[in-house]
This record gives structure tokens, C-alpha cells and sequence, in this order.
């Protein structure tokens, strides 16, 4: 093996043996930026404390005579409670290998057999060394991720609103956060299910471990396997090395699936084996990984009418709504526009470094009677373009771009509607002309579409007729 021109590597070796310390020390200081040597093993713990070793070379019996291993196993111990991360080799006699298995299994990286062979000595510190900087950047991640959970986690308080319909959403989270169940939430577009999600987790006992986003609208049929499950090199033509799924990156935290409601049959049924076996293999690989993921799942379609339509398995359904969570739309919480939109104001006149100091009565009233097809999203957006297009100080109805999108009111927009082959809209036209025809009555307006009372009621809210 050839010399590194820039040592690197910190090495401790704990044995009672000088001779051994120092034969140790003669060759490896040319290999290493540092070599400590320590005959009390007592010292470990306050050497441990002063200095970042990379790998600890750590003898199994101290006492004279004594060759049960204990004091190995001790100080093995003692060692990976200070750090986690550490990375201990054990020196052992010949005919300890047992004994080496064993504190393998106790946290141990490796173990070397006295007397040793100075170049494989160096070949197991080097690549103990390699997994001390796995470990290292490992550890990094963790704290990253859990720093990024913590900033997210303050997006909670930034769940705006304090209607009654928005604060039984909140009863809810509180609720079922500190449980494992599965929730499904649902809700119109930009109602804030991936925010709620979010909020399960962070106050979840998975809080510290990783939330995994998949937008399986985005994932297309071919790519769905391999994204969800991973695959291994060579599967399938683009498999240019192993990769994890997201069911495995999840593993141990939550997996968030949004828009499910998007998935084809055929899909649905390989996801519902996975949820059901809670295991995992990759593409081309036979392995099965077992899978400990709390699940949360999310859509705006009508997931109980698509079960009828037989467009959405039954036992899929049931298996990922144990708590279901409805978001109530925008225009069903008025009450919540002005703090909305204030808190939207604050945020751009931040973020553009802007000094715009109010929203006019006029202009928030205006916005009550929006009808926010695009719920908080919207809102959302069009504080922005205001904040960054106004010129004065308090906001006024003219500086929103307000549309009646959604809210046709006489036949040219029907028309318009209808030419756009926009099949929402034609919906929304033709039930409230059946409404018009019933005066109101749920009963005969759901008959002559074809619909059940609780179907209809359900459509009347998403386009908050
Ligand atoms: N109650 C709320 N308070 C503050 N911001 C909100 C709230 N609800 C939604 N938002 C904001 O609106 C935007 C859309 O939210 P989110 O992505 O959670 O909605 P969604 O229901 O998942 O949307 P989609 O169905 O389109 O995926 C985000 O920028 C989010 O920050």
C-alpha cells in the first residue's frame, strides 16, 4: 500500500503492552496525522472528550493473566455510549476470534489478531477510517435533517386560521400525530393538505426522522416500481447503480403520499401489497426489505365515488383511512381571509423588502366574495402579485386580479365554459341549472343526475355552489 503524501486519521491504542504500543506507534505515525497511546484504559473516557479520534484500537483483557474479554466488552461499551459514532477495532489473541465475533455484534467495527501484520494492520485502520467518515457524515445529515424538521416544523404555527372549521382540523392533528395511524386528508387543490401532513409529522413521535414527499400525480406508470421500491444496477436499461426507493428512505419515519386518488388500478394494486406485507424489494432483486413507515396520504378527488365507479380499490381505501381528515375550502372559512391575507402581506413585504402597511376594508371585502377555486394557493398568490405591483401603501381592490372564475353567472360565460371542454365546469353548469330547475331540492336535483344525495352535497362543496 502506498503512503499518503497528507496524513490524515486519528488513532488511539489502548493495550497494556508497552512493547506492543510502541512497535505500534513507530509504524503507524508514518501513516497517520496522530497516534496516541494509552496503557490505563481508565484514561479512555477523558482522552475520548479531548481528542476526535477516528478509529480506537482497543486491546480485550487488561488485567494480568485475565482473558474473559470483559474488560473489552466494558470499554466497548463505555466508548460507543460517550460516542455513538465511534469506530473501535479490537486487538485480540489468537484463539479469542469468538470472543471478537462476539463484540462485533456488541458495536465493535473489526478486531485484529496479535501478533499482527503491520500492512494489514493498515489496510483494517484504513477502511475502519472510511466508515468513521460514513458514520461522521451520517450523524451531519441526521442533525441537518432534524434542524430542517425543527424550521418546518414552525410552518404548524404557520397553519393560519382560527374559523371552527380550520380549528377542528387542528383538534384533529393533535389527536392523531402522537399516534401511528394511517390518515388520509383530503381537500381542493391549495386547501393545505401537504401542510397538515407536515404538521402530523413534527409533532409525531417520528418527528426526528425523515418525511418523504412522493407526488404520485408526477410519477409516471413505467417509473412508478423503481421510485417507490428502488432497483438494483441493471434492472432495466437506465439502472445505472442500486438505488433505494422511497419506501426504503422513509423507513423508520412517515411517508406522505399525495394526490393517490392519481393512481391507475394496476398500481393501486401494487401499493396495496406493499402496505399490506410492509416489505420491499427492489427491481431485480429478489431481497425483501421490511418497512416501518407511518403512512399519510392525501388527493382532492372524490375517492368514495371512485369506489363505486370501481376507479378506486375498495381495500386500498380502507387500508390507508383509518382517520380521515377533510380540509375545508377557502370560501367555506371566510371568516379566516383577513388573517390569511395579512399574513401573506407580511411575508411579501419581507420578502420583497417591501412596506406596504395594509389591505383596504374595501379590498378585503372584495375577497370575501371570491370564490377562491384555487383556495389558499391562490389567495396566496395574489397577495404576492399585489404586494410586488402596488405602488402605495394600503392595498386596494384594484390591485387584485380577481376573476369570476369558477362563478359564471349568465349564458356567454356558460357558453365560453362549455367551449373550453373544461369537464369541471360543465359540471358546475349543469348541476346548478338542475338546482334551478328543483329550486334547491337536493333530492330531485340528485335524482335526475344520476347522483346520491351525498355525492351531489359532496360537489356542491368542492365548487362551493
Ligand atoms: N392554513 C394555511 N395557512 C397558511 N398557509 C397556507 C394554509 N393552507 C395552505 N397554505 C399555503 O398554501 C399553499 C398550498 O398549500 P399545500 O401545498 O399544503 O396545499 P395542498 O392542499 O397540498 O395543495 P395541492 O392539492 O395542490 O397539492 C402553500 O404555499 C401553503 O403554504
Amino acid at each position: 500500500m502506498t503512503e499518503k503524501n497528507t496524513k490524515s486519521g486519528k488513532i488511539l491504542i489502548v493495550d497494556d503492552n508497552e512493547d506492543l504500543l510502541k512497535a505500534a506507534k513507530i509504524f503507524l505515525k508514518r501513516h497517520f496525522a496522530l497516534v496516541d497511546l494509552e496503557k490505563n484504559p481508565e484514561a479512555i473516557p477523558s482522552l475520548i472528550n479531548n481528542e476526535n479520534y477516528d478509529v480506537i484500537l482497543l486491546d480485550m483483557n487488561f488485567t494480568k493473566d485475565v482473558s474473559s474479554g470483559k474488560e473489552g466488552y466494558y470499554w466497548l461499551e463505555q466508548i460507543l455510549e460517550m460516542d455513538p459514532s465511534a469506530v473501535v477495532v479490537l486487538i485480540t489473541a489468537y484463539g479469542d476470534v469468538q470472543m471478537a465475533v462476539k463484540a462485533i455484534k456488541a458495536g465493535a467495527t473489526d478486531f485484529v489478531l496479535k501478533p499482527w501484520e503491520n500492512e494489514k494492520l493498515l489496510a483494517t485502520l484504513y477502511s475502519a477510517m472510511r466508515l468513521r467518515e460514513s458514520k461522521l457524515e451520517i450523524e451531519d445529515l441526521r442533525s441537518k435533517q432534524k434542524e430542517i424538521n425543527l424550521q418546518i416544523n414552525n410552518k404548524y404555527d404557520n397553519i393560519i386560521g382560527q374559523s371552527p372549521a380550520i380549528r377542528k382540523t387542528f383538534e384533529t392533528i393533535d389527536r392523531v400525530a402522537v399516534t401511528d395511524a394511517n390518515v388520509l386528508i383530503l381537500g381542493e387543490n391549495g386547501t393545505g393538505k401537504e401542510m397538515v401532513a407536515r404538521a402530523i409529522h413534527n409533532n409525531s413521535p417520528r418527528r426526528d426522522k425523515v418525511f418523504v414527499n412522493v407526488d404520485l400525480g408526477s410519477v409516471s406508470e413505467t417509473l412508478f416500481e423503481s421510485e417507490l421500491f428502488g432497483h438494483k444496477k441493471g434492472a432495466f436499461t437506465d439502472a445505472k447503480e442500486d438505488r433505494a426507493g422511497r419506501f426504503e428512505i422513509a423507513n423508520g419515519g412517515t411517508l406522505f403520499l399525495d394526490e393517490i386518488g392519481n393512481l391507475s388500478m394496476p398500481l393501486q394494486a401494487k401499493l396495496l401489497a406493499v402496505l399490506q406485507n410492509r416489505k420491499v424489494s427492489r427491481v431485480g432483486s429478489n431481497k425483501e426489505i421490511n418497512i416501518d413507515i407511518r403512512l399519510l396520504c392525501a388527493t382532492n378527488m372524490p375517492l368514495y365515488d371512485m369506489v363505486k365507479e370501481n376507479k378506486f380499490r375498495q381495500d386500498l381505501l380502507y387500508r390507508i383511512n383509518t382517520i380521515e381528515i377533510e380540509l375545508p375550502s377557502l370560501r367555506n372559512r371566510l371568516e379566516d381571509i383577513p388573517l390569511l391575507a395579512n399574513h401573506f402581506l407580511d411575508h411579501y413585504n419581507k420578502k420583497y423588502s417591501k412596506s406596504v402597511s395594509k389591505i383596504s376594508e374595501g379590498a378585503l371585502s372584495r375577497m370575501q366574495k371570491h370564490h377562491w377555486p384555487g383556495n389558499v394557493r391562490e389567495l396566496q398568490h395574489s397577495l404576492e402579485r399585489a404586494v410586488i405591483m402596488s405602488n402605495s401603501q394600503v392595498l386596494q381592490p384594484e390591485d387584485f386580479n380577481f376573476t369570476n372564475q369558477g362563478q359564471p353567472s349568465n349564458n356567454d360565460a356558460e357558453n365560453v365554459m362549455l367551449d373550453q371542454f373544461k369537464l369541471e365546469e360543465v359540471e358546475k353548469i349543469l348541476i346548478r341549472k338542475v338546482l334551478k330547475k328543483y329550486n334547491g331540492n337536493i333530492t330531485q336535483a340528485a335524482s335526475e343526475l344520476g347522483l346520491t344525495r351525498s355525492s351531489l352535497y359532496r360537489r356542491l362543496e368542492k365548487y362551493g355552489l
